[in-house]
């Protein structure tokens, strides 16, 4: 039996227009597993979030919380936020401003009367967790922005709950903070796991930190898996997009040759089965590259001629964007070093090739209304 388990869940709001924030979800979560909800803005992350803390009421579905079922709306069951053995990290830290450190991290503790674990040192033990320890006797206005979020985070696993709900808690962070945080978010869940659901719109977060993620779309899960799976075999254009895949091209197969837009496409794109075919091609920018001339491809490779647009220096490597034949723009990470001087004099206006990586680009049915990932037989 899985620890969490979320059946039929919808949640409906009767605004102007109204919307299906939460639309017949199901989800099960195993014990000390890491679940990372992941889309875009308005797709259903936070109202998902909020139904499992018992801050929303569904209209229908049911929710299980290790072995007490906390909502079911058939039966008329709703346990308040506070009957539900949940922890709550919140982006805004939520720190009560007249506490210390100390009382902030034993409040959950007081508030369930879980007296013997305060007495016992369980405060001063999750703080040290998340290396708080010297900062108990501090208020909240004396810490940095990441103190207080390593507060909150354990003032959220204090009271070792059933589950730990994650609302963005790392977006208002500046960039390298952030990237400290989430790493001792991720280690602390690996020394000591614990079940959690974390919601963010960041892909770089949900694939450093998921057991497994969910990409959501319209209240609904589009794609369940290992961030490897997800990141490898995205299940729709969308996903694709989503995680990171952010050159799109439409290609169209007719008379024994691929075109995007007008431009022939070079090298070696797959031959599709059918005569006459539309596919979406969806390639990372990393798995891009620029070539000086056609014929430099590689046999894995295909690509089509371009202008640079735009060069970004980015140390290592350059961001490029090119616009191909009909105004269509693509990026590229093309690292420096590896391609030595060609790239180094790289300008806007110059006449160059974006290639890719036949292997590492997805392929899209455009007539299956881009939903369904579709593989070209053999090359042609
Ligand atoms: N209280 C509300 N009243 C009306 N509509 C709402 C309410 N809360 C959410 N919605 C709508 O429900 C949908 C899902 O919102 P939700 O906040 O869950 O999305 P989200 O994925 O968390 O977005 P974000 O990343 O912007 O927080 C949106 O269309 C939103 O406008």
């Amino acid at each position: 039996m899985s620890h969490v388990s979320v059946s039929g869940l919808t949640r409906r709001f009767n605004g102007r227009p109204p919307a299906v924030a939460v639309a017949d979800l199901d989800l099960d979560i195993e014990d000390g597993e890491f679940l990372v909800l992941l889309g875009p803005s308005g797709c259903g992350k936070t109202t998902t979030l909020r139904c499992l803390a018992g801050l929303e009421t569904p209209d229908s579905g049911t929710i299980r919380l290790g072995d007490s079922i906390v909502f079911d709306q058939a039966k008329r069951l709703n346990l308040p936020p506070n009957k539900r053995f949940i922890g709550m990290v919140f982006q805004s830290y939520a720190l009560w401003p007249h506490m210390t450190v100390r009382k902030n991290i034993g409040y959950p503790l007081k508030a369930r009367k879980m007296r013997e674990a305060l007495a016992s040192g369980q405060v001063e033990e999750t703080a040290k967790l998340v290396d708080c320890q010297d900062l108990l006797d501090r208020y909240p206005a004396q810490l940095s922005g990441g103190q207080q979020q390593r507060v909150a985070l354990a003032r959220g696993l204090v009271a070792r709950p059933d589950l730990v709900l994650f609302d963005e808690p790392l977006s208002n962070l500046d960039a390298r903070l952030r990237d400290q945080v989430r790493a001792e978010l991720h280690e602390l869940h690996q020394r000591k796991p614990f079940t959690a659901v974390f919601v963010t719109h960041d892909q770089s977060e949900a694939l450093a930190l998921g057991t497994r993620m969910a990409i959501m779309r319209s209240g609904r899960i589009e794609q369940l898996g290992s961030p490897q799976e997800v990141f490898e075999d995205p299940a729709s254009e969308y996903v694709a997009a989503f995680i990171g895949m952010s050159n799109r091209v439409a290609a169209h197969f007719a008379d024994g040759a691929w075109k995007f837009g007008t431009a022939d496409v070079l090298g070696a794109m797959l031959r599709p089965e059918r005569s006459t075919s539309d596919v979406t091609v969806r390639v990372r920018p990393d798995d891009a590259r620029l070539a000086a001339e056609a014929d430099s491809l590689a046999p894995h490779e295909a690509g089509v001629p371009a202008v640079v647009a735009d060069v970004e220096f980015g140390g290592k490597h350059l961001d490029v964007t090119v616009e191909v034949e009909g105004g269509h723009r693509l990026n590229v990470r093309a690292d420096i070093g590896r391609s030595g001087d060609f790239l180094q004099v790289l300008a806007r206006g110059d006449r160059v090739v974006f290639a890719f990586d036949t292997n590492a680009a997805r392929y899209f049915d455009a007539s299956e209304g881009l939903s369904r990932p579709t593989e070209p037989a053999t090359v042609g």
